[in-house]
């Protein structure tokens, strides 16, 4: 079996010495293959998804365990590095795209800056956002590389991040919640623009969600967290039909019409229903 493109090992995080935000988690992705990590609020998603891309705050600390890319471990590589690493081989996608641009700046000269690590001169560099920006479905790319990040629609504004984190063309893709902050139709064009993206791209993808229709859409594997720990993980089709942790089944047994709500009821599971199931884990 070929070497995962991500290795997540045994890896605990705290917040400021207390909160234990995410306890022993493992979780792996491949080339070519899109991962889903799902979970309620507050299960530790984002935290995981910010040590990968060394954007953990201050205030936390890797505790134990670690993290490898293409074979190398990264935790504890120096912010240099860290940071050579988001621009050359990871790239992110966040919840709200307007957190991703400069409000002062137009998209197209952001998506320049963003390919700075990369060779070509600026008008190039512009071409080829422009090109970008039209193979995520933005109409007439040329004019709106040339508009401020607020006169395009929410929709239109995470198209554009999602350019963004194309253009560097990089080996591991995370979306962190890339459909939340959306109504219902750009939610599906997003989800169908990650469909389409999948053909071509090569690289491997992880997306955090806690929506399992966008994990049932577009995802080959899926993780599941709850308080801290991944407590299941498999591929989507048997983690559906056979879910063996109490929260993954609670979650499943959900109306899936209510988990696409932002304030849906996510399930709560008993003490005992946890402590039964890690009594027979081997997780
Ligand atoms: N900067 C922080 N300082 C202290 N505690 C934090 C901080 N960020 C997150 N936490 C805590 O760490 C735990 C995990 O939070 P995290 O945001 O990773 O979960 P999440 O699953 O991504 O939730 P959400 O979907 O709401 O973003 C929670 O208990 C949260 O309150």
């Amino acid at each position: 079996m070929t070497e995962p493109l991500l290795a997540i090992r045994d890896l605990t995080i705290d917040y400021a010495g207390h909160v234990q935000a995410v306890r022993k988690a493992n979780l792996e992705v491949r080339l070519g293959e899109a991962v889903g990590l799902v979970g309620e609020s507050g299960s530790g998603k984002s935290t995981l998804a910010s040590a990968i891309t060394g954007l953990l705050p201050s205030s936390s600390r890797i505790l134990s365990g670690d993290i490898a890319f293409k074979g190398q471990v990264i935790t504890g590589a120096d912010r240099r590095a860290q940071a050579a690493l988001r621009g050359d081989e990871i790239a992110m996608v966040f919840q709200d795209p307007m957190t991703s641009f400069n409000p002062v700046l137009t998209i197209g000269e952001q998506l320049v800056d963003f390919q700075c690590r990369m060779p070509g001169s600026p008008m190039e560099k512009l071409n080829r956002a422009v090109a970008m920006l039209a193979r995520v479905g933005i109409p007439d790319p040329a004019l709106r590389a040339r508009a401020y990040p607020h006169e395009l629609s929410g929709g239109m504004r995470q198209r554009c991040a999602i350019a963004a984190a194309l253009l560097v063309n990089p080996s591991l893709l995370i979306a962190d919640e890339p459909t939340t902050a959306l109504d219902v139709t750009m939610e599906a064009q997003i989800i169908h623009l990650f469909r389409e993206l999948r053909r071509d791209y090569g690289g491997g993808i992880l997306i955090v969600t806690h929506h399992l229709g966008v994990v049932a859409e577009l995802c080959d594997r899926v993780y599941v967290m709850y308080q801290g720990e991944v407590v299941e993980g498999g591929d989507v089709d048997d983690i559906f039909h056979r879910p063996r942790h109490p929260y993954t089944r609670a979650l499943l047994a959900c109306d899936p019409a209510r988990i696409t709500e932002r304030t849906s009821y996510l399930p709560v599971i008993s003490d005992s229903e946890r402590a039964g199931f890690l009594r027979g884990s081997s997780l």
